[in-house]
């Protein structure tokens, strides 16, 4: 039977739940359908949970400083109160009858199954079809990439949803790649106290940024008893007695009670049935315009679309998909000013070009640096204070295109920069701006005096 709809949204992710409920507030008759938990990857295996463990895993951390500013603590980790929080707070234990209500109470109609495009405008589900008269919207998300290594496929390796879902922790953890997930989830679990070490293939972790970012990123994996591996590929696994091996193409191999796979996500599009309206399936992403059109009445918005597998990105699209499906005006996609934030401690947040992605643009770069230590407040905080402020700047144009802001905070502190960057805020306005004192922010006044 064919039911028509205005529109159906696959995949009720973080932007497929935003456009879907969005639409549906607005009064068009809209079908969301969701074969997982509506709210997608960040509040069940992502950003909520692995912040509830950072937030954790940052408050040993902070205690045991105390003995350097306030006298003694006596730190004694525990996991339970941690992996309690996830499943109560954060997770419902993994249920999404909450946010499956908060659908249905805006007017949409939820549906429960693995959406499939079978043409122009058409969805099935679950042996129904659905005719959207407006156009279907695709959130699908993206899943951890599992390597073809020999040996790996059928050991109890974790991606990081059963690294989230983790109630007693192992012993030791070898974690496979030092991007966002490796780096941030290394920390925490070394923090209470599982012996860490990550394999990164290339010479340095979070290689997308600044060199800077790795450097400190090392430090303090390093400072929480991380050992590192980098320029190292995982060219076997073995698993026997409880203990993986991970054999490397140099050095001595990797032995750990547990194995997490962190090397990158990957949207799944073989499945959706994306030929029925001329999408190529075997890509890595789908193709957007800048109103977040894959073409005549589809449209695709969040990590699915290869722009930066963010939460806020995700959030930024849907919002213009829902404008351009409602016939809204509003300014069409610009990712000029994409803000990151790694959250390890310290704080590694970045926003626009790296120096070295600036300059392969052929743009005249002059970079800024200054150091959280030596300035005001970060002489102050003393126990935990490494970071730094980096900016790139367009010498013609004497705007910033980039910046890292790396420290306490560092994520909060890279709200003025990403406005700089969005908003083309000449240097000069920013020199001649007045920075509170002492607060982290003012590290960014000595940055733009550092700019050559
Ligand atoms: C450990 C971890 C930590 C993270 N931390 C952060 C962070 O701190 N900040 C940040 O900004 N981002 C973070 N992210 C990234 C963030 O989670 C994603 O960018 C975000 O979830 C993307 O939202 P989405 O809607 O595009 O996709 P998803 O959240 O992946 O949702 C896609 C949904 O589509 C469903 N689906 C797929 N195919 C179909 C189909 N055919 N039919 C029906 N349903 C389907 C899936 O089940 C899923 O629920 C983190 C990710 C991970 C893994
Ligand atoms: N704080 C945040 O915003 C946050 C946190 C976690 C995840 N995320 C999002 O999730 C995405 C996925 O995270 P991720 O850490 O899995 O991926 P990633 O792409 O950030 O990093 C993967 C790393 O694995 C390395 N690698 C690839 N193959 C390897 C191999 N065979 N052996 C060793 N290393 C290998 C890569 O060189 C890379 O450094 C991120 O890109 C990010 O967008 C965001």
């Amino acid at each position: 039977m064919v039911r028509q709809v205005d529109i159906v949204v696959v995949g009720l992710g973080v932007g497929g739940e935003e456009v879907a409920g969005k639409l549906a507030e607005a009064g068009l008759s809209v079908v969301g359908i969701e074969h997982n938990l509506v709210g997608g990857e960040c509040p069940y295996w992502g950003c909520v949970p692995s912040k509830m463990m950072i937030r954790a895993g940052n408050a040993l951390a902070e205690a045991r400083r105390v003995e350097l500013l306030a006298g003694q603590a006596r730190v004694e980790p525990d996991w339970a109160p941690v992996a309690k929080r996830i499943r109560e707070e954060a997770t419902d234990t993994w249920d999404d009858t909450v946010a499956v209500d908060r659908f249905t109470g805006k007017g949409g109609q939820f549906v429960r199954g693995y959406g499939t495009v079978v043409g122009p405008g058409r969805v099935e589900v679950s042996g129904e079809v659905y005719e959207a008269r407006r156009g279907i919207v695709l959130g699908t998300g993206t899943s951890a990439v599992v390597p073809p290594i020999p040996g790996l496929a059928g050991t109890p390796y974790w991606t990081n949803r059963e690294a989230i879902e983790v109630e007693q922790l192992p012993g030791s953890l070898a974690v496979l790649g030092g991007g966002a997930i490796g780096v941030e989830l290394a920390q925490v679990f070394a923090r209470f106290g599982v012996r860490v070490t990550v394999i990164e293939a290339l010479d340095r972790i979070l290689a997308l940024e600044e060199p800077e970012s790795s450097e400190l990123a090392a430090a303090a994996l390093g400072g929480d008893g991380v050992e590192l591996r980098t320029g190292a590929r995982a060219e076997r696994i073995g698993y026997e007695g409880g203990e993986f091996t991970v054999h490397l193409d140099k050095g001595v191999p990797v032995v750990a009670e547990q194995l997490l796979v962190a090397i990158g996500r990957r949207a799944q599009l073989g499945e959706l049935g994306l030929e029925s309206v001329g999408i190529d399936s075997a890509a890595d992403h789908i193709d957007v315009d800048d109103r977040m059109r894959a073409g005549a009445g589809i449209w695709a918005v969040g990590d699915v679309t290869g722009h930066g597998a963010f939460t806020h990105m995700a959030m930024y699209q849907a919002g213009i998909a829902i404008r351009d499906i409602l016939g809204q005006e509003g300014p069409p996609a610009d990712y000029r000013a994409v803000p990151r934030v790694t959250f390890t401690d310290p704080e590694i947040g970045a926003v626009g070009l790296t120096e070295a992605q600036a300059a392969e643009r052929g743009i005249p770069v002059r970079t800024g640096l200054s150091q959280v230590p030596s300035s005001a407040r970060g002489w102050i905080h003393k126990a935990g204070n490494n970071g730094f402020i980096k900016l790139v700047a367009d010498a013609e144009r004497d705007v910033l295109v980039g910046a890292t802001s790396a420290g306490p905070v560092g994520g909060e502190v890279l709200a003025p920069l990403t406005l700089a960057v969005k908003a083309e805020v000449p240097v000069e306005t920013l020199r001649h701006m007045i920075y509170a004192y002492p607060t982290f922010h003012r590290a960014i006044e000595d940055s733009l005096r550092d700019l050559r």
